[in-house]
């Protein structure tokens, strides 16, 4: 109980510092915050019925579980950035090692493409980066650490783009027949950290003061509904799921969905599998639970889950669900694992769509809402 207190202490000030960052302000909210902690049976709670011929059960409810506290979500970029820097950062220092030389010869500035190509930033924003150092540094005649720092900053800025919009449309939709909850489609391939985000995120909501729904749509592997449901369970947060493997996915999410409006809840998030081989069959599936969804709800965000080790296979991945999915914005994971950073510019580059999440760890709360100037300044070290 003492846990629970801390939590409704907390709420209202992560409301108001997460509401800055990551959320878009809420319309027309109808219902009370996550369910209190004397009603624990609204984990993995019954589902409507499914569409025909796709039946979906639920798990029973668990016992009464103590629910866990997510950390608040303003710290969580300064923890990024202490980790970026920390990382040796390769990318930001390599590029101040070089531009801090007395004189800049044809070398250097083949050193310093070299360390941007290997950062994964891409050809298309490297050579605008480097001709935009070029230039500055000939005509203005930048030089000295802190001015060559500044420099670099500000033009790494221009590339990873602060002007985005990168605020997550989590408020419920208004529609004829009143609110209805934001539905969040996560999709991406296997293994880039879809099912891990999605609990992540639900913590977050939570954090911030939403009520909100699961759905395990990743029926391809039954215990990624598990791993949904503990996610879910640690926060007082239902998980609407089939445990058939290979049930009908898009079955699951409109349950979701259904059970997200009949509740009366803010936010349907629902995990997908993701495991199609082929365009033509991710097409398919996606096209068909983005169907039913809209049955019962407007999809409000589409977010495609990257992983940020994958360079130029993460960038392939990208463009066949940019293409399928309608992606509204991007989640890079396991950015703790790499010093490539600069797959932000390039990925945002190929799908026109800004990186909204960051994945920073294996831990529940290792999830932050991206920030430019935040990541920019763990890239150089400072
Ligand atoms: N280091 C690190 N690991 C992460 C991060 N996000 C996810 N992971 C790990 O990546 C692995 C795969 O995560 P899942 O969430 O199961 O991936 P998925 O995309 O749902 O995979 P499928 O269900 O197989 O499609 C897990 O071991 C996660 O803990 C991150 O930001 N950093």
């Amino acid at each position: 109980m003492e846990d629970l207190n801390w939590l409704w202490i907390l709420l209202p000030v992560v409301a108001v510092v997460g509401g800055a960052g990551l959320l878009v302000p809420r319309r027309g909210r109808k219902s009370a915050p996550p369910a209190p902690p004397t009603a624990p049976t609204a984990v993995e709670t019954p589902v409507a019925p499914a569409p025909a011929g796709a039946p979906v059960d639920t798990a029973p409810a668990p016992a009464a579980p103590a629910l866990d506290v997510p950390e608040p979500v303003s710290g969580r970029m300064v923890r990024l950035r202490s980790r970026l820097a920390r990382s040796g950062s390769p990318l930001g220092a390599k590029l101040l090692a070089v531009l801090s030389r007395d004189s800049l010869t044809e070398d250097d500035w083949d050193e310093i493409e070299e360390t941007l190509l290997l950062a994964d930033v891409g050809a298309g924003p490297t050579s605008e980066l480097l001709d935009a150092l070029r230039t500055r540094v000939r005509v203005e005649g930048v030089q000295g650490t802190t001015a060559v720092r500044a420099l670099l900053r500000e033009e790494l800025l221009r590339l990873v783009d602060p002007t985005m919009d990168r605020s997550l449309a989590t408020a419920p939709t208004d529609t004829d027949g009143g609110p209805v909850p934001a539905v969040v489609l996560v999709v991406g391939v296997n293994g880039t950290g879809k099912t891990t985000t999605v609990g992540k995120l639900a913590r977050v909501l939570v954090a911030d003061g939403s009520s909100v729904v699961l759905g395990a749509a990743d029926t391809f592997r039954a215990a990624a509904a598990d791993q949904l449901s503990t996610w879910g369970r640690r926060v007082g947060v239902p998980t609407v799921r089939s445990d058939r493997e290979g049930a009908d996915p898009a079955a699951v999410a409109f349950d979701a969905v259904r059970q997200g409006r009949t509740t009366g809840a803010d936010v349907v998030l629902v995990d997908t599998a993701g495991r199609l081989q082929n365009k033509a069959g991710l097409m398919d599936e996606l096209g068909k639970i983005t169907r039913v969804i809209t049955k019962e709800a407007p999809l409000s965000e589409v977010l495609l889950v990257l992983d940020a080790t994958t360079g130029q296979n993460g960038l392939n991945q990208a463009r066949v669900f940019g293409e399928v999915a309608g992606v509204t914005g991007i989640v890079l994971t396991k950015l703790d694992g790499t010093a490539k950073g600069g797959i932000v510019v390039a990925v945002q580059r190929e799908l026109g769509v800004p990186v909204k999440l960051i994945g920073l760890g294996e831990g529940p709360d290792d999830l932050a809402p991206f920030d430019a100037e935040q990541f920019v300044d763990g890239l150089l070290g400072s």
